[in-house]
């Protein structure tokens, strides 16, 4: 039994091997671990877990495995999935500072998608990387999320609410051209944030050399593909891909893995 967590600074996903639903819990949600602490339980239930874990939130992650560990001690077995773990290139500077989950979604679109891509994930943050024709990890950008930058608007004034993106971009499409320009604050605050994002990453994908494909992900890539996708003729497919950091990491074959030793506290044995 092979499992991918991907603990994000928002959200922890958690996707099994062979199947397609993933369960997503907000890190804030008092509840989360208990969820989290059935889910794996129940399916080391059968056979030890392993568990495949990327996390860019020390202290999230730290609090997950020793929570585990109490309850089912070698039940479950964690290994911390590191830059020197992965079988992609990575061109950047100091590959130890990249967030994982950017090297991992950038590893799993690699595999799924024409080269070279940009790989966009809109969550707590919104990263725009590149992945060059020889699967190499470019580097990229960093940009605040949706959530993070109505929040900000909410705490800098008097007047702005703090609004809830999930569902937005089903409801309606933001950035067509009846809602443009907005006649309410919170269609205001929507139009800006989600057009300056698009924007950004439009600008970012020129900037990388117009890449023909862009992957995006996250749990605002609804909403950020939609965006993307209703801008005027966009000159690069727009593929959405739910929970790819997760998925890819309880999918990606054992032997692709480097073959360091994990052990049950989740460290790894060099
Ligand atoms: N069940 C959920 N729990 C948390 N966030 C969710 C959920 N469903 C959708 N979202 C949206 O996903 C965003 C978090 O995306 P995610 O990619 O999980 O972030 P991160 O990887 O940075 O933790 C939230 O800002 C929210 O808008
Ligand atoms: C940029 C990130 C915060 C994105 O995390 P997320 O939005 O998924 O919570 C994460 O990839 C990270 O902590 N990166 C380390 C710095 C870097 O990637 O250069
Ligand atoms: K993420």
């Amino acid at each position: 039994m092979i499992i991918g967590i991907d603990v994000g600074n928002t959200a922890i996903k958690i996707a099994v091997q062979g199947e397609s639903d993933v369960v997503v819990r907000r890190v804030s949600d008092h509840a989360t671990m208990d969820t989290i602490l059935k889910t794996l339980w129940n399916y080391s239930q059968a056979e030890t877990a392993e568990v495949r874990i990327a996390s860019v939130n020390r202290a999230t992650a730290n609090e997950l495995i020793t929570q585990t560990r109490a309850v089912a001690g070698d039940a479950v077995r964690f290994r911390q999935i590191t830059w020197d773990d992965l079988p992609i290139a990575i061109a950047t500077e100091h590959p130890e500072r990249v967030g994982i989950d950017r090297l991992v979604g950038a590893l799993g679109a690699s595999y799924d998608y024409q080269r070279p891509l940009v790989v966009v994930d809109a969550g707590t943050t919104v990263t725009v990387d590149l992945v060059d024709t020889g699967a190499v990890y470019r580097g990229g950008a960093i940009v605040p999320g949706l959530e993070m930058q109505t929040a900000a608007l909410a705490a800098g004034t008097d007047a702005l609410p703090q609004i809830n993106w999930q569902g937005a971009c089903q409801s309606q499409d933001l950035l067509s051209p009846q809602n443009i320009p907005a006649l309410d604050t919170v269609a205001a605050i929507r139009l800006g944030i989600l057009s300056s994002v698009v924007g950004g990453i439009q600008r970012l994908v020129e900037l990388y050399g117009n890449p023909q494909c862009v992957v995006v992900t996250g749990g605002d890539g609804d909403c950020v593909a939609a965006g993307l996708r209703s801008s005027a003729n966009p000159d690069f497919d727009v593929e959405l891909h739910p929970h790819l950091v997760c998925r890819t990491l309880a999918n990606l074959d054992s032997a692709a893995l480097s073959k360091t030793q994990a052990s049950s506290t989740g460290l790894r044995q060099r």
